[in-house]
């Protein structure tokens, strides 16, 4: 089934001098896939994530989400199609330092208004997946980056997405920690068969997933898939990035 179908999209910044960030880019996801986008700075990663994620929108083409163009939805219909269908995990965790660790993963159910039992079991059942249980009664600021991405992960999908969409995740970890958080994003891809789209400039993260699109000036430039195993993955990105130019393989 097709999760994600992106068609001739393009995107143009300014007016009197035009800049084409992205230029008919078409491509599909399968329900259940883990697509990497890779390519050197300025090509149009996060471009492509913001427009697939609906914060902002396309000059041309068009982006179908599970059936759905979000293109079409306006207002409330917009945000909530946002709020249930997209998780979202950034590279600076983005979580609120008020709130303890466990608020911080519910806060997507307490929008919705889920009963508090419930949002204790989905709490409870997730927190074991991304192994932060010990953590919930902490601050932010009392816990590592890699216990702050695995909170944030646990956020970004305590609500069920259909997508789940991540910017640079592991660009604020050291690697092993970043290791770690890869690991589990597998996990989740895997059992959960979660659709998961990441941006990264790490062949590392890249090579847990099961595709990468590399991006070139705003177009698709190749696109491999992983045979199974993540080394040798890890080598055929890496050839491919230094074809591509512009990629810092220093993890
Ligand atoms: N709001 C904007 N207005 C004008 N130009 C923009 C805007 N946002 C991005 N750009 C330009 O579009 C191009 C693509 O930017 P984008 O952030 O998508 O690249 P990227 O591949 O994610 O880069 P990086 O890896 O450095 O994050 C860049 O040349 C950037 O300067």
């Amino acid at each position: 089934m097709e999760m994600l179908k992106v068609s001739h999209l393009g995107k143009t910044y300014g007016k009197e001098v035009m800049y084409h960030a992205l230029n008919q880019i078409s491509f599909s996801i399968e329900h259940g896939e883990f697509v990497g986008v890779m390519g050197p700075s300025g090509s149009g990663k996060t471009t492509l994530l913001n427009m697939i994620s609906t914060v902002d929108q396309p000059t041309t083409g068009d982006i179908l989400i599970n059936g759905l163009n979000p293109l079409h939805l306006k207002g409330d219909a917009l945000a909530l199609f946002r709020r249930r269908e997209l998780g979202f995990v950034f590279q600076d965790f983005n979580l609120l330092d008020t709130l303890t660790v466990g608020e911080n993963v519910v806060l997507p159910l307490t929008l919705d208004m889920i009963s508090v039992t419930e949002q204790d079991r989905r709490l409870h059942s997730i927190a074991k997946t991304l192994r932060i249980e010990h953590l919930l009664g902490k601050r932010t600021y009392e816990i590592s980056g890699g216990e702050a991405q695995r909170t944030a992960i646990a956020r970004a999908i305590i609500h069920n997405p259909s997508l789940l969409l991540a910017d640079e995740p592991t660009g604020n970890l050291d690697s092993k920690s970043a290791r770690t958080v890869m690991e589990l994003f597998e996990k989740i891809n895997k059992e959960h068969q979660l659709t998961t789209i990441m941006v990264t400039h790490d062949p590392v993260a890249a090579s847990y997933c099961g595709r990468i699109i590399f991006i070139k000036d705003g177009t698709i430039y190749n696109e491999i898939h992983s045979g199974g195993l993540r080394q040798q993955f890890y080598q055929q990105i890496i050839d491919v990035l230094s074809l591509l130019g512009g990629a810092d393989h220093g993890v």
